[in-house]
């Protein structure tokens, strides 16, 4: 594996690996990876001759300092974890050589995403989506992959950004990759690491109240109901405050009513759990493609 600092660099070396014909999947990522983010890099490197992983703490889409601050940095390991899962460049950049012109210049800024981050992540993070779409899109630009790779875990985020490259005709296709669990159902993130003992057994709680969302739903009871329910439940926990539990329509993400058609229906979830603000999501139906 080969570790780029300077977008110039990786552009050389990609612009020479396409024009000997190899395809190119990218990964981006703020580091401190595990298994979720191994799955991502895994799949990449089964589907593409050439894998590119990011590793940059995007300041630009964090709206809490404190958060950005205690963002955990384990340039070590994920480095390993890169080259064992198949990686072919990694590029670990400087806010500057992501950002040549500053951090405020957004040439997407003018971008409208109207249902897709009015809700949830959009409402409970401002400024955040923006940040994301900054940042990603000035990552296509510097890889120009065929794919790219994301995890479901973020379902908010895929939607935002598949929206982006239909907005921007981007030609890259934008793969979901299904959440990577811990053993009691946990998402894997990389804030987990964070959770205090205490905080890391409640935080395996999350799933089971997304799960009988998800059951409930199947079995045609209320969306509003269910929500209420498990927000209810959740903050009986001692230590789980969720944020918002939202029943969704996986293609608009706006609130899903009772007996809609839809392709896809979300149940998604944040919750803080002591400092630590965790997401996660269970998909209740989906169609058949
Ligand atoms: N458990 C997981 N399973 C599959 N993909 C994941 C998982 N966790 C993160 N990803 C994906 O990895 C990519 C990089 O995510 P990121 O580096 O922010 O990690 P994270 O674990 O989501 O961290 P955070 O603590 O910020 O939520 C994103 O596309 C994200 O959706
Ligand atoms: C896509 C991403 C790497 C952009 O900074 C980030 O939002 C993440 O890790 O999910
Ligand atoms: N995985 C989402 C990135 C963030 O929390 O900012």
């Amino acid at each position: 594996m080969k570790i780029f600092s300077t977008a110039s660099d990786l552009s050389l070396a990609l612009a020479a690996d396409r024009a000997s014909g190899r395809s190119i999947g990218f990964v981006p990522t703020m580091g401190a990876l595990h298994q979720g983010h191994a799955a991502l890099v895994r799949q990449s490197a089964a589907d593409r001759a050439i894998t590119v992983a990011s590793i940059f703490v995007n300041p630009t889409q964090f709206n809490e300092g404190a958060d950005l601050a205690a963002y955990p940095r384990t340039p070590e390991a994920d480095t390993e974890l890169l080259r064992e899962c198949g990686c072919t460049y990694l590029y670990l950049p400087t806010v500057e050589d992501v950002y040549p012109g500053g951090m405020e210049v957004n040439p997407v800024a003018h971008l409208e995403f109207g249902s897709f981050t009015t809700r949830m992540e959009g409402s409970s993070r401002p400024g955040h989506f923006a940040g994301v779409v900054q940042v990603v899109s000035r990552l296509l630009d510097i890889v120009r992959p065929e794919v790219l790779y994301l995890g479901q875990k973020d379902y908010q985020q895929v939607a935002v950004v598949r929206r982006m490259v239909e907005l921007l005709r981007l030609d890259v296709d934008v793969v979901a990759v299904p959440t990577v669990r811990e053993p009691d159902g946990l998402a894997m993130s990389s804030r987990n690491r964070r959770l205090s003992t205490e905080e890391r057994r409640a935080a395996g709680k999350i799933n089971h109240h997304l799960a009988v969302v998800a059951a409930g739903l199947r079995a045609g009871w209320p969306a509003r109901e269910l929500e209420r329910l498990a927000l209810k439940g959740m903050r009986e926990q001692p230590l789980l405050a969720p944020e918002y539990v939202e029943v969704v329509d996986g293609d608009t993400l706006q609130p899903y009513q009772d007996g809609e058609p839809v392709r896809e229906l979300v149940v998604a979830t944040a919750v803080r759990v002591g400092d630590v603000r965790l997401i996660d999501n269970r998909i209740a139906l989906r169609a058949n493609p």
